[in-house]
């Protein structure tokens, strides 16, 4: 096992590791700032990890998960699928810019796994998929504070400190979305990729003061089943935009891979 970026994700999962993870051992880990990495490592992990390139990773590593800033998915990923490994993807917005991951994937007999991250229920949708979905509904309430920095606010002069009442930010497609809010959005891109296709999932994105929690509430109409369904998620202490069930979710994914009964999806 190896993990690409040590951020709030990250770092979460590389300790859950060191913790001990039944069938699966750390061997390495890559961050940004090298010698603040190998510091944290010393002072609260168990023992010694390498801290290497994110394109070395998968040299001793089986699975990668890649918990890094999105324009650096391709570093982890495209490495570790020419070499028929298992990418664990949690930029999954990122997957539409980079379309010859799935390529790559098939030719190379690697594999791409998408945990839930922050959303809820994507088993379900996938489910409803295997009929006719008709319709894909998601609004997202965030706090002010967990769009910051997003290019399509930026470029209107977005200040969150300025936003006293829930304001409508974005209304479109997951496909649009993930242009303009490349880092807090990969829920919405996760949900088309489980349903309908991000073209055809409609999303509000609401800046709003009154939550303190990133807030997503879908909707899915489908010849099967209705589906309401509604996360209200704690952003971690690392990265206000980064849900705390994001990390736990990738641990989820990887108990996954070894174990002897696997429950949902
Ligand atoms: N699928 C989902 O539901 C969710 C996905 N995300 C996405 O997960 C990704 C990681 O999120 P966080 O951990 O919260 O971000 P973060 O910003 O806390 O951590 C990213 C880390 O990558 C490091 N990094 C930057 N350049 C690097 C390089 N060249 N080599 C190695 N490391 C490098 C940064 O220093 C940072 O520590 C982001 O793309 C985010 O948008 C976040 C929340 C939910
Ligand atoms: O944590 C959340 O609620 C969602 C999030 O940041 C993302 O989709 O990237």
């Amino acid at each position: 096992m190896a993990v690409g970026g040590f951020g709030a994700i990250g770092k979460f999962v590389a300790k859950a590791l060191d913790d001990g993870i039944e069938g699966l051992e750390l061997v390495a880990v890559s961050a940004h700032n090298v010698a603040k990495a190998e510091a944290h490592i010393a002072a609260n992990f168990s023992r010694h990890y390498n801290v290497v390139a994110l394109e070395e990773l998968a040299q001793d590593a089986d699975v990668v998960v890649e918990c890094c800033p999105a324009e650096l998915l391709s570093n982890v990923a495209s490495p570790a699928l020419m070499q028929g490994k298992t990418v664990v993807v949690i930029s999954v917005g990122a997957l539409l810019s980079n379309p010859h991951l799935e390529k790559l994937a098939r030719d190379y007999g690697g594999r791409i796994l998408v945990p839930s991250g922050a959303l809820l229920g994507l088993d379900a949708v996938q489910s409803v998929g295997q009929g006719e979905i008709y319709e894909v509904n998601m609004i997202t309430q965030k706090p002010p504070i967990g769009l910051n920095g997003a290019p399509a606010l930026v470029a209107q002069g977005f200040d969150p400190a300025a936003i006293k009442e829930p304001t409508k930010v974005f209304d479109g497609t997951a496909e649009q979305a993930i242009v303009g809010f490349p880092a807090n959005l990969n829920v919405a891109v996760a949900l088309g990729l489980a349903g309908s296709g991000v073209a055809n999932t409609h999303l509000e994105i609401w800046a709003d003061p009154t939550v303190v929690r990133n807030t997503h509430t879908i909707t899915v109409r489908s010849d099967s089943a209705d589906l309401t369904l509604k996360i209200e998620n704690i952003p971690t202490e690392d990265n206000p935009k980064t849900g705390k069930i994001t990390p736990l979710s990738v641990i989820s994914t990887l108990r996954r891979l070894s174990a002897p009964v696997v429950i949902g999806a």
